[in-house]
């Protein structure tokens, strides 16, 4: 193939791997088998080893790219990644939900489920994924953007050519953190003691490779930067996450009052048993953006959110049966 066609070949294989993976990896619902996306991977693979000047960072071949690093590199966010204030019965919702109308009236609220696993900040230039980073203290993280690289439901390139600073959560889904300290146990290694430190130990691996086998997964959860893109609510800037190609929680839900707050988030203190990833209560925020800016932040946590912490479950100890010798 003369390099004419191979620059336009590479380009429809993006297209097609980017899809395929998009569908797999945040729909849960692929077109393809496997097989066809193995193909396609390694055609590409290949024309990038003939023409190595068409093998770009932001290749669909490139997510397992990066050398191990030496140190991570401190990275300081454009803004600032504030923490949540946390509610513990249902009366600090109220408590909550009364602050907030007594500053702007009437509001509504969006519920989502408290994912239980590692904060991070994904810039994205001209739609393609540039740079990822731990919270941190919340103004300097950590640069871990070759680990993300590996997530597989990390888009590489965003449907639209936008600029995004994009916040989520990385976990580990139980399943894998389960055959994860299997294999740890038969090689008599320390057990992580739950899904959270699993994926956080992963994504400070500072071998991508490492990162690459534990089989991580992102749910995005805020677009910093939604103003600027001219949206005016929470709920709205999900429904633009998704259609750019992020992976957001579907079990989110808009309520209208405090009383729809507080039934929503008693439903999943027993359903989230049956998640196939952790939880560890509910995230509320107020869903108007104006709202949100009028309600402002402490130096640490914004007025217009909220943390609802589940009750720790009475801590089962799973014994290991322990080889007698
Ligand atoms: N772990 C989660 O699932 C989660 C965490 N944080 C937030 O939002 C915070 C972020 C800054 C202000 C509101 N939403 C979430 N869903």
């Amino acid at each position: 193939m003369d390099k004419q066609d191979a620059i336009a070949r590479v380009e429809e294989l993006h297209r097609l791997l980017n899809q395929y993976n998009y569908e797999y990896h945040v729909l849960d619902k692929p077109s393809v088998p496997d097989a066809e996306y193995d193909r396609l991977m390694q055609e590409l693979i290949a024309l990038e080893a003939q023409y190595p000047e068409l093998k770009t960072k932001d290749s669909p071949s490139q997510r397992v790219g990066g050398q191990a690093l030496d140190a991570f590199v401190k990275v300081q966010h454009h803004m600032p990644m504030l923490s949540l204030a946390n509610a513990f019965n249902e009366g600090d919702l109220r408590d909550f939900d009364r602050r907030v109308r007594q500053e702007v009236g009437d509001v509504k609220y969006v519920c989502e489920l408290k994912i239980d696993g590692l904060a991070v900040s994904l810039r994205y230039e001209d739609g393609y994924f540039v740079q990822g980073a731990t919270r941190g203290d919340g103004l300097i993280g950590e640069d871990i953007t070759e680990n993300l690289k590996t997530i597989r439901s990390l888009p590489l390139r965003l449907k639209e050519n936008v600029t995004v600073e994009v916040r989520g959560e990385a976990f580990m889904p139980k399943k894998s953190f389960e055959i994860l300290n299997q294999q740890r146990s038969e090689r008599g290694e320390e057990l992580f003691a739950n899904p959270r430190n699993a994926a956080a130990g992963s994504l400070r691996q500072l071998d991508p490779k490492v990162a690459a086998s534990r089989n991580l997964d992102l749910f995005v959860y805020g677009l910093a930067n939604a103003e600027e893109l001219g949206i005016d609510s929470h709920s709205e800037a999900l429904d633009y996450l998704h259609e750019l190609g992020f992976k957001t929680n579907p079990e989110r839900r808009v309520c209208a009052n405090i009383d729809e707050v507080i039934q929503f988030v008693m439903s999943w203190h027993e359903k989230r048993a049956q998640l196939p990833y952790e939880i560890d209560g509910m995230v509320i925020k107020v869903d108007s953006f104006e709202q949100q800016e009028q309600l402002g932040a402490t130096a640490k946590s914004p007025r217009w959110a909220i943390a609802y912490k589940f009750p720790a479950e009475e801590v089962v100890t799973k014994l290991i049966d322990i080889e007698l010798s």
